[in-house]
């Protein structure tokens, strides 16, 4: 009996959240990170359309960067990362298109139906959002470094993806842009996700991937419940925040620094981490604040 009573209560706290954040848009960023169990990303594809079945507004993005190494390797081709990004050049922008849109949007798609919701997927080869100009990121002593086939955002088409969820759809965004040329970037999921929630006004942005939140130090248990700019910028210099973090604390702080209310890093293989984050007072993972 007390289970059940335990349930109920569960779903009385939730309703204060439903209320609080209904017509709020939410963009979700789904990481490579945790895409090698089919059923993870279906639970965090469930906990999407339950938001949208209960008021909220969720934009979903989505990166495969785990995906892409292996196809890449198939193919026999080495996967380079700099800062987080991918050196990319034409065979491996083809790749990742193809594994990030055919395969990765399209799954995600389809799994949005078997929930009985409405998703669209938005990418390059159909309604792109996205557009971008050729990243070049800082090196030592001021020296730009190339990256190839990379970009930053420059924009974010709003109209479209506001079109898209008044008509009560879920759009799921893959992170090739187009340039102003009308060829193909590949660009950082996170970086892409940071730019949509700053572009549509979102209430939150909560980037999903393999990790309890951002480590403080070397102690993997040392985690930050919330981080400053100053001490994400002091972790970065210690080497601490690296590699994959990177992309992620500064899309947090693109959000937040466009007015976006949260932006949250929280651990997609703790089962509905991303309900327990938005509908229930005990936040999980790292909140970044201004
Ligand atoms: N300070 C840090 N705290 C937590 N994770 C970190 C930190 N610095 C680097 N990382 C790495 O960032 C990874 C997440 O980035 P990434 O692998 O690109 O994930 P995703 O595919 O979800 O975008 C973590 O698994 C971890 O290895
Ligand atoms: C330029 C760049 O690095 N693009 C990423 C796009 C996918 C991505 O970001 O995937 P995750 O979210 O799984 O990391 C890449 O090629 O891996």
């Amino acid at each position: 009996m007390q289970h059940a009573i335990d349930k109920a209560a569960a779903l009385v706290e939730a309703h204060a959240y439903i209320r609080q954040f209904a017509g709020a848009v939410v963009v979700v960023k789904i990481g490579g990170s945790i895409m090698d169990e089919p059923d993870t990303l279906a639970s965090l594809v469930q906990d999407v359309c339950f938001m949208a079945s209960v008021g909220m507004r969720p934009i979903m993005v989505h990166g495969g960067g785990k995906a892409i190494n292996a196809a890449m390797g198939q193919a026999g081709l080495e996967a380079q990362f700099v800062q987080g990004r991918r050196y990319t050049d034409d065979r491996t922008l083809a790749i990742a298109e193809h594994v990030l849109v055919n395969q990765i949007n399209k799954g995600i798609v389809e799994t949005v139906g078997t929930y009985g919701a409405k998703g669209l997927g938005l990418h390059s080869l159909s309604s792109c959002v996205v557009f971008g100009k050729v990243l070049k990121l800082d090196g030592e002593e001021g020296r730009k470094i190339d990256i190839g086939l990379v970009g930053e955002v420059e924009r974010v088409n709003a109209e479209v993806l506001s079109a898209v969820l008044d008509a009560g759809i879920i759009p799921v965004i893959a992170p090739i842009a187009r340039d102003a040329a009308g060829g193909k970037l590949n660009i950082n999921a996170d970086s892409v996700a940071g730019h949509v929630a700053a572009a549509i006004n979102a209430e939150k942005l909560v980037l999903v991937s393999d990790t309890h939140g951002i480590r403080r130090s070397e102690d993997v248990n040392d985690l930050a419940s919330h981080l400053t700019r100053a001490e994400i910028d002091e972790l970065i210099q210690s080497g601490i925040i690296s590699a994959g973090m990177l992309p992620k604390v500064e899309a947090s702080l693109t959000a937040v620094g466009a007015g976006v209310r949260k932006a949250h890093i929280i651990d997609g293989r703790i089962p509905h981490s991303l309900l327990l984050e938005v509908y229930t007072e005990s936040g999980i993972g790292t909140e970044i604040v201004l």
